[in-house]
């Protein structure tokens, strides 16, 4: 294999990106050429925040093709259109093989929730100490046990007394990951439920691979009153379901909320003030889980 590596300003990004395809590129990718560079800008917004902006100022597209001539005939055909001005061919370069399945696994080890309590990809063998394990692959939905934010979750759901966590709801269940761990400490039922279908298929996926058993589907599968009501989100549209999520808390159940920035406390206990009294119970890298008693 080999990749053509080219230089290419926000407004050039598309056009390139379309004509790469249609010189028969096998993969394109997009970076940002200024990352890790004092010239980086965030592009990234809370759900229903605009972002700062559309695009990179400069990106690396990075196209794969079989061979060197088709690479390197790519480069010239691109280099001859008008929409290339100001873009810049970085050069050709053949790409050694590698065992790219084992390559991607290696990136991706158990991790520790508590001594006892690990996820654990598929390819690896449970740590010997590990009592309960949640066998995860990293997939399209959000959460392997990489983020602090499902860690502390999770760290919550095995803190708990047996037999306490009752009727659960996980809202924003992505891979279904904290649905999973209630059910394995002791739930006695589990819905997980979440706006993107895809999360809930790769969550019915997960259970099964899990052996346990879950209702899922989408936010109006959630119905009645749960004992323990999990979400993950991130803080404006956490503010915005205040209502929703404690309106699911039984009297005397548990709302455990994540997704929240440190300096996002204040702001997340004043919109839930009306239903339920927030505090922080745990943190983690910048990160806090906040939680109430209904
Ligand atoms: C940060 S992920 C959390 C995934 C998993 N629960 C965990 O702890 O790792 C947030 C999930 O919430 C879902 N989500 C975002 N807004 C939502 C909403 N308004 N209602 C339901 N799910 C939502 C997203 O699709 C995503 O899968």
């Amino acid at each position: 294999m080999f990749e053509l590596r080219l230089l290419v300003p926000e407004a050039a990004v598309e056009a390139v990106s379309d004509a790469l395809e249609a010189l028969d590129a096998l993969s394109l990718s997009v970076e940002d050429a200024d990352a890790q560079t004092d010239a980086e800008q965030a592009l990234f917004g809370e759900p229903g925040m605009p972002p700062p902006k559309d695009g990179w100022q400069r990106s690396r597209v990075i196209a794969l093709f079989s061979t060197e001539p088709q690479a390197r005939d790519a480069s010239v055909l691109l280099s001859a259109q008008d929409f290339f001005s100001g873009c810049e061919v970085l050069g050709v370069a053949n790409v050694p093989e590698q065992d790219w399945v084992r390559l991607t696994q290696s990136q991706f080890a158990p991790v520790e929730i508590t001594p006892e309590f690990w996820i654990v990809p598929t390819w690896h063998e449970p740590p010997a100490q590990a009592r309960q394990v949640i066998r995860l692959d990293p997939g399209l939905a959000f959460g392997t046990g990489t983020h602090p934010t499902t860690r502390m979750c999770l760290r919550w759901i095995a803190s708990q007394p047996s037999a306490s966590l009752g009727r659960v709801l996980d809202y924003g269940c992505g891979s279904g990951i904290l649905a999973i761990g209630a059910a394995k400490f002791g739930a006695t039922e589990v819905d997980a439920v979440d706006i993107d279908p895809a999360a809930v298929d790769s969550t019915r996926l997960n259970a099964e691979a899990n052996a346990v058993t879950l209702r899922t589907g989408l936010p109006d599968a959630a119905q009645g009153a749960y004992q323990t009501v999990l979400a993950n989100i991130l803080a404006t549209p956490l503010k915005v379901l205040a209502p929703l999520l404690c309106e699911r808390v039984k009297p005397g159940g548990a709302l455990v909320l994540a997704g929240i920035l440190e300096r996002q406390a204040d702001e997340l206990k004043l919109a839930y003030a009306p239903y339920a009294a927030l505090s922080v119970s745990d943190s983690e890298e910048g990160w806090i889980l906040m939680t109430a008693r209904l």
